[in-house]
């Protein structure tokens, strides 16, 4: 579903991947793993036209997007989380999520599949955004993708800086998404245990390079958390 073949983004004149091959196969959780800086965050926004990609391809679905525009790719079934989630703090989470329908061009309604994901969310519809806590602004930045239904979810550490108990619901809603089948999963993480939960498959980036890959259940725990320690 999707397949990422020599990929290569810059800022300005520094090159942060090199030659990176992903291929995400349909209705699995991908993984990809590194320490702070290898180019893990870059990685997913080249995929969402965040970066300059000036050589390399990204096949998703049967079609190139490398020089397709952001809202293209949203369009297109890319909902993407950044790290940090970009919360709008003045807008009520009633409308955080209908930016999600927006922002994907759709035009249907927030559905109540969200509220069963996240039960949270539906007793804070009226609040606003930047009022939430961490854990939930997460989720909230989880739901507004989910909102308009796409083909594949890109998740940028979603549990960075998050309460054990939301790490939870949130692996919770990872696992019952793939048991369901309707979409595709990458995430970004540095929490080991977190992916061994959740993920099918798992890259390790280096120096935006990827050195190692395999089936979550077979991973070698010490080998990954020797390279992913500072
Ligand atoms: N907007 C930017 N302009 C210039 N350099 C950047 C920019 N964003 C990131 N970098 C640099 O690119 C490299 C890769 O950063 P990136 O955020 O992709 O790494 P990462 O693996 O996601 O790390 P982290 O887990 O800390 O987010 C780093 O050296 C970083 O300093």
């Amino acid at each position: 579903m999707l397949s990422v073949k020599n990929l290569e983004a810059f800022y300005g004149e520094s090159n942060v991947l090199n030659k990176v091959n992903i291929e995400v196969a349909a209705g699995n959780v991908v993984c990809l793993l590194g320490r702070n800086g290898v180019g893990k965050s870059t990685f997913l926004k080249s995929l969402m036209g965040l970066v300059n990609t000036p050589r390399g391809s990204i096949i998703f679905n049967g079609q190139e997007l490398i020089n397709s525009a952001t809202y293209q790719r949203a369009r297109q079934g890319i909902g993407y989380v950044p790290q940090g989630r970009d919360i709008f703090p003045q807008l009520t989470v009633y409308e955080n999520l209908l930016i999600g329908l927006e922002m994907a061009g759709s035009k249907s309604q927030v559905c109540d599949k969200i509220f069963t994901l996240f039960p949270i969310l539906k007793t804070m519809l009226n609040r606003k955004g930047g009022d939430l806590s961490g854990g939930q602004q997460q989720q909230l930045a989880i739901a507004r993708a989910l909102v308009a239904n796409p083909k594949l979810l890109i998740l940028d550490e979603p549990t960075e800086g998050i309460q054990p108990s939301v790490i939870k619901d949130i692996g919770r809603v990872i696992k019952q998404l793939r048991q369901e089948g309707n979409i595709t999963i990458l995430i970004v993480e540095q929490y080991l245990e977190f992916i061994m939960d959740v993920a099918d498959y798992y890259y390790v980036m280096e120096k935006g390079q990827i050195v190692a890959e395999g089936l979550t259940k077979d991973i070698n725990q010490e080998e990954i958390q020797k390279r992913m320690a500072v």
